[in-house]
Formats: structure tokens, sequence, C-alpha cells
């Protein structure tokens, strides 16, 4: 069983990212490719966010335009009330890939930003040493990323976002290429850090369980334009439990949820063929 820390965080309830009317648009030559259609979204400082939908339905895409990457082609995305018009600091990003500096240190990756900012030496050498601290990698200060494990990098990439000082951790697919025993662990670790900050996380997967034991709310979204489809409440308790009859009943619903939007999407396309 997983021993999920428990609960003791509230969202403030003040918006923090705000998407009206997206739409997102890829022109190709063999015609534009519309990967997103009419996304509203609202998200509350604080929250943890899981966007769930089938591989195409433009996860990935929205998450870029959150983190500045990609302009929406109408509508807008916005944080505090304020148009993203690229990357910032505010924003950390972490991806299955790692994308880590392998020519520099687990010390110096978590120090980069710190470092880039100018603070100074004794004050970015406190900040990475705390931040290595939380992720349980103080022991490894000095090694090169292509001597750590998955799980090992993905916390080193998860601590050079909390040293930037992001208030919104922006996730794709994070665990997707760890093991399962690692991947558990990770959430528990994850969930344990977003308990200690203010974090605000937007989590990207395909799995259902993943997202039932992370979300405050889960966004269930369907393809053919990407679009959401249902916006879904966790209120179960933490820990949780995925071995209880509570978690796996809405584990199950969520998972019929997606498997109809994949039924649709699939008769949809059919109709469009013939
Ligand atoms: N840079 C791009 N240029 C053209 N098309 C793109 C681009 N990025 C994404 N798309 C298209 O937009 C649609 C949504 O893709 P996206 O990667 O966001 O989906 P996803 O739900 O994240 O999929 P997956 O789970 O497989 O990563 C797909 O049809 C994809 O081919």
């Amino acid at each position: 069983m997983h021993n999920f820390p428990s609960s003791s965080k509230s969202s403030t309830g003040l918006p923090i990212l705000s998407i009206d009317s997206l739409e997102k648009t890829f022109p190709s030559a063999d015609g534009d490719i519309h990967a997103l259609h009419n996304i509203n979204l609202e998200v509350r400082k604080g929250e943890f966010v899981c966007l769930l939908g089938a591989s195409g339905c433009g996860k990935s895409t929205l998450l870029r335009v959150i983190g500045g990457f990609d302009s929406p082609s109408e509508g807008s995305a916005k944080i505090y009330g304020k148009k993203i018009d690229g990357p910032g600091p505010d924003r950390g990003v972490v991806f299955q890939d790692y994308a880590l500096f392998p020519w520099l240190t687990v010390q110096e990756n978590i120090a980069f930003g710190p470092k880039h900012r100018g603070l100074p030496k004794s004050e970015i050498k406190d900040i990475s040493q705390k931040y290595m601290e939380m992720v349980g990698l103080t022991k490894f200060a000095t090694k090169y990323p292509n001597t750590l494990s998955g799980g090992m990098k993905q916390r080193v990439a998860i601590a050079r976002v909390l040293a930037n000082d992001a208030e919104i951790l922006l996730m794709d697919e994070p665990f997707a290429a760890l093991d399962a025993l690692t991947r558990a662990k990770l959430q528990e670790e994850l969930l344990d850090i977003w308990e200690r900050t203010s974090l605000t996380v937007i989590f990207v997967t395909h799995s259902v369980e993943e997202a039932v034991v992370l979300s405050d709310r889960i966004v269930v979204m369907g393809a053919g334009p990407g679009h959401i489809e249902s916006d879904i409440s966790i209120t179960l308790p933490r820990p949780r439990d995925p071995s209880s009859v509570e978690f796996n009943d809405l584990r199950r619903d969520v998972s019929n949820q997606l498997r109809k939007n994949i039924i649709q999407a699939a008769s949809v396309k059919e109709s469009a063929d013939v």
C-alpha cells in the first residue's frame, strides 16, 4: 500500500491561472492542425491539478502554452490576470526526459537558477543545500546526471524548479519512464513537497491511478480537437489508499469517462473518414 502524506494544505481560492476561450492551431502543409478548442480553465493558488487524457488530446500543448513555450492562436492564458507572453521564473517545468545540464553536478544544476538571477554566493549555496535536502540528494551533491537513476534525476529537476522560486510547477508525464515502485515513491515525495510549500502543480498524465492519487482536481481532456471534457474534484481524504473501495470506485468512474471519450472520438473520426 502507498502511504501518501495527509493533506493539511488547502488552496487559497485565489485564481493564479485563468484560461479563456483558448484555441491552438498548428499550421501544416497538409492543412492546419486544430490542437485545442475552446479551453476554459481556472486554477487556484496551491491546487494540484492533473490533465488526463488519451494520446493526442492536447495535454502537452496546453502545458506548453501555460509554460509560455507556445502562444494561443485565439483566446488567452493569464497568470494573476497578466497575459503569458513567454517562459518566466514564476513557472518551472519538469519533463519526462529530465532536461538536466549534463555538464553540471547535482548541486550546480539546482544552483543554476539562483546563480543566473545574480544572487550572492552564500545565498546560492543555502538555497541549493535546502532543496537538495528537501529531495534527499545531499549525499549526491557532486555527482553528474549520467551517474544518477531516473528517479534521482527527476528529484534534481524538481529541486531546480523549487530553487527558482517558481509558483507553478508544470509537469509533463514526469514519472512515465520510471518503474512502478520508483514512480509511487516519487509521487509520495512530490505530494510531500507540495504540502510543505505553496506550489501550484499542473501535472500531465495518461494514468488514471496517478491522477486519482495526486489530484485535487482532474481535468479530463478529449480529442478531435483537444478540449476539456470534464473537471472532476477529488475530495478523497489524503493519504489516499489505492487499495481502498473509495479509491477504486473513483478510479472506475474516471476510467469510464475516459473510455467514453475515446469511443466518441473514434466514431467522430470514422464518420469524418467515410
Ligand atoms: N509543434 C507542433 N506542430 C504540429 N502539430 C503539433 C505540434 N505539437 C502538437 N501537435 C499536434 O497537436 C495535437 C495534440 O498534441 P499533444 O502532444 O499536445 O497531445 P498530448 O495529449 O500531449 O499527447 P501525448 O499524450 O501523446 O503526449 C496532436 O495532433 C499533435 O500532432
